[in-house]
């Protein structure tokens, strides 16, 4: 995305990072070692394709920083992860981590792919690769992969399948995500968006809003955008627009995320839909839209649930909406948020709003551990006391010292990062190979 107006996204993540510096007193050391990730792998994995010919992908996995626990972070399969890229996420990774407390630091994966062109057995060869490249890296004491853009549980089983095989033993904890037959979690598929829809109700409990009342734009319809949708418009939200790479659909009077969703799964893309004969009133009122066009809707809130730099400084003063949703890593640059900042819309971060995902994943990654596997209830109720404890302190935060809820969580977590890298000592850098 980055096109000389949008800043390089790592530039951008880092740049933040001036502000909490100066209010958090942080040690010279602390900033050093924050500036650079800890280990970048670069890896090229040969692919024999199904028609006999050989390709080659390029792989990534960055461990920013791995000073509060082993790395944790997805895998994104997409044509246009770059190293950069992978190393912005990564960071993030670590940031959220300690925003709400988990003995993690902050990894990343990614290959550049458009997994779209690939056959199920081709993508289960390069899946397959992509440990065997990064074998020597990942472990559950070193770093826990997961899923990420058009990555899946599937992809994730085959993954957690080939490091056992190569280990020549049962690791089910070096990957989160799984499938439930081998070790995943009960609620991980939904928990990203459903973590996020949590974060919205705090915010909404807390500034006295009534969802009933309340207007919902989801931009990205996949994993995180689906089931935040869905848990939006149960807890009564009305979700009037919600789009994928190729387009958007509208209906002021709500829409039928399940037909949706199933229309999407079947044909690929949202155009077309047909509701089914049970909401055949709503077919009369969608409309097509636009990607651009959904993000200047005159909505409550607008979801961002796709990719980075979506609200740039070239559109954010078309933004209608009264609150931004960070669902997505990154999906609005710092210049954008002064520009909405000096428009009065708050913005709810991504550190702070998509953290259900990763807290789900830790607790996949303790039950894997313990051998003792919860029912859906009890992962539920933990990840919700997590993220309601962290993000009440995170509001309290930016309450107190009048910042935005972004600098709170970035003080929040950069303040447990640094105190870890003091407890370490003076000669601590911890990089996994020790
Ligand atoms: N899956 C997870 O557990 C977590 C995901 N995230 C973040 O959430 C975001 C979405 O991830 P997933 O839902 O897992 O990916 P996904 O691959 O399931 O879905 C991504 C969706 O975004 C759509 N999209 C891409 N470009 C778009 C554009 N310009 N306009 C509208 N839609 C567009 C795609 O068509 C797809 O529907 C990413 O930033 C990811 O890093 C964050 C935390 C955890
Ligand atoms: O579940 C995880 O471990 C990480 C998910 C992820 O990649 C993210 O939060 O961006």
């Amino acid at each position: 995305m980055s096109d000389g107006q949008t800043p390089k996204v790592l530039d951008d993540a880092r740049s933040r990072l001036e502000f909490i510096y100066k209010r958090l007193d942080a040690s010279a050391d602390a900033q050093q070692r924050l500036s650079h990730p800890q280990r970048v792998i670069e890896a090229a994995i040969p692919v024999r394709m199904d028609d006999g010919s050989l390709q080659v992908f390029q792989a990534w996995r960055v461990q920013y920083d791995m000073t509060r626990g082993p790395g944790k972070g997805g895998i994104r399969f997409h044509p246009d992860v770059d190293a950069e890229e992978v190393t912005a996420l990564s960071f993030w990774m670590a940031i959220k981590c300690a925003v709400v407390n988990l003995p993690y630091g902050g990894a990343k994966g990614g290959v550049r792919v458009d997994p779209k062109k690939l056959s199920r057995m081709e993508l289960e060869r390069l899946s397959r690769g992509y440990i065997r490249a990064m074998y020597d890296v990942i472990g559950p004491d070193t770093d826990i992969p997961a899923p990420d853009v058009n990555t899946n549980p599937t992809i994730m089983g085959w993954m957690a399948d080939e490091y056992s095989n190569i280990a020549r033993g049962q690791y089910p904890a070096v990957i989160t995500g799984k499938p439930l037959g081998l070790g995943g979690s009960q609620g991980r598929v939904a928990s990203t968006g459903e973590g996020a829809l949590q974060v919205l109700k705090i915010w909404t409990d807390r500034n006295d809003l009534d969802p009933k009342k309340m207007t919902v734009a989801v931009q990205g319809f996949g994993n995180a955008g689906y089931y935040f949708a869905c848990a939006a418009m149960n807890l009564g939200f009305k979700v009037v627009a919600v789009s994928d790479s190729k387009g958007a659909v509208y209906s002021e009077k709500g829409l039928d995320i399940h037909a949706i969703w199933k229309h999407k799964h079947k044909t690929k893309e949202l155009k077309g839909i047909v509701y089914s004969e049970e909401s055949v009133e709503q077919e009369k009122n969608v409309d097509h839209l636009d990607n651009d066009e959904l993000l200047k809707l005159d909505v409550d809130v607008l979801a961002l649930a796709a990719l980075e730099n979506q609200i740039t400084q070239d559109n954010a003063q078309d933004v209608e909406a009264k609150l931004l949703l960070e669902i997505a890593n990154g999906p609005v640059t710092s210049k954008a948020d002064t520009i909405l900042a000096d428009r009065g819309i708050p913005v709810l971060p991504d550190v702070l709003v998509n953290t259900g995902g990763v807290i789900v994943s830790y607790y996949e990654w303790i039950q894997n551990r313990t051998g003792d596997y919860w029912t859906e209830d009890k992962v539920s109720e933990r990840m919700r006391e997590r993220i309601q404890h962290e993000a009440d302190r995170c509001f309290k935060l930016a309450e107190d010292e009048g910042i935005s809820v972004r600098n709170a969580a970035y003080m929040q977590g950069i303040r447990r990062i640094t105190e870890a890298m003091d407890d370490r000592g003076t000669q601590g850098f911890f990089n996994g190979d020790s």
